[in-house]
């Protein structure tokens, strides 16, 4: 029987995801249209009658203002709110700011996809060349302790370091029968959810999260999901946003 729920959401769009560039820790705006699925998100919560006590999400802006538009939709901006780099999204080390397609063409679709999307390869590290490295390193993330501080992530380790924060953090309020909302990014949210459904690594290989399409879970007493990931969307829009996000390599759908 569930005894726990938990909402979690891709942030909408972003200005990166619109112009196709792998993006990590760089902290790309919202895109209008990043813009539109944030305050649909927020109006799909709302009609479902969603309020929460506390919300979660990263460091990175296009979270937190997919987050702030959510509880602007619900009435509820005054909740706390916990930023935290360990929900940031992985850092997608020297791809960081290089076109997707581009990249596939440089580097073979096979190899793109096993940085993608594999569960405990890297990306290359990020290079002091890198045109985001300073912004990244030396201005963006003074909070994340620079022992933890990364320069490229697998999944692998994406989750090593948001599961602390699902342990230590989100499963202490549960308990408290908080009810709370995680607005997060594609890759920390494929962790936790990798993580929940205890799916193996070539499961989690095929799921690409949406943007801005928020989904539940409920847990029973264990913390083990008694429903996984449904999305407050209908069928055929999840499938064609899952989709759009597989393809940004250049039309494979895994
Ligand atoms: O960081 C990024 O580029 C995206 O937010 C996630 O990218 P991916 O879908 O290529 O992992």
């Amino acid at each position: 029987m569930a005894k726990y729920e938990i909402v979690m959401v891709r942030h909408g769009e972003s200005q990166w995801n619109q112009q196709n560039l792998f993006c990590g820790w760089f902290d790309a705006d919202l895109s209008e249209a990043g813009i539109a699925e944030a305050a649909a998100a927020g109006q799909a919560l709302k009609n479902a009658n969603y309020k929460f006590d506390v919300a979660h999400t990263s460091l990175l802006q296009r979270a937190n203002k997919t987050c702030s538009s959510i509880l602007e939709a619900l009435g509820q901006q005054d909740i706390p709110i916990n930023y935290t780099w360990r929900l940031n999204e992985r850092h997608y080390g020297d791809l960081t700011g290089q076109n997707k397609k581009e990249a596939v063409e440089k580097f073979g679709a096979e190899q793109v996809q096993i940085w993608r999307r594999s569960f405990a390869t890297p990306p290359p590290a990020i290079l002091e060349a890198n045109n985001y490295f300073e912004t990244i390193q030396k201005v963006t993330f003074r909070s994340c302790p620079r022992r933890e501080f990364p320069a490229c992530e697998s999944l692998e380790l994406t989750i090593k370091r948001t599961l602390p924060y699902w342990n230590d953090v989100i499963v202490p309020q549960l308990k408290e029968g908080k009810k709370l909302i995680i607005a997060a990014h594609g890759n920390s949210l494929r962790g936790i959810v990798k993580y929940l459904d205890n799916m193996t690594e070539e499961q989690i290989m095929g799921l690409n999260l949406p943007t801005g399409i928020p989904f539940v879970y409920e847990l029973d007493e264990n913390f083990k999901p008694v429903v996984s990931m449904k999305f407050l969307g209908d069928e055929a829009t999840v499938k064609a946003a899952m989709e759009k996000v597989a393809a940004q390599t250049g039309g494979a759908k895994k």
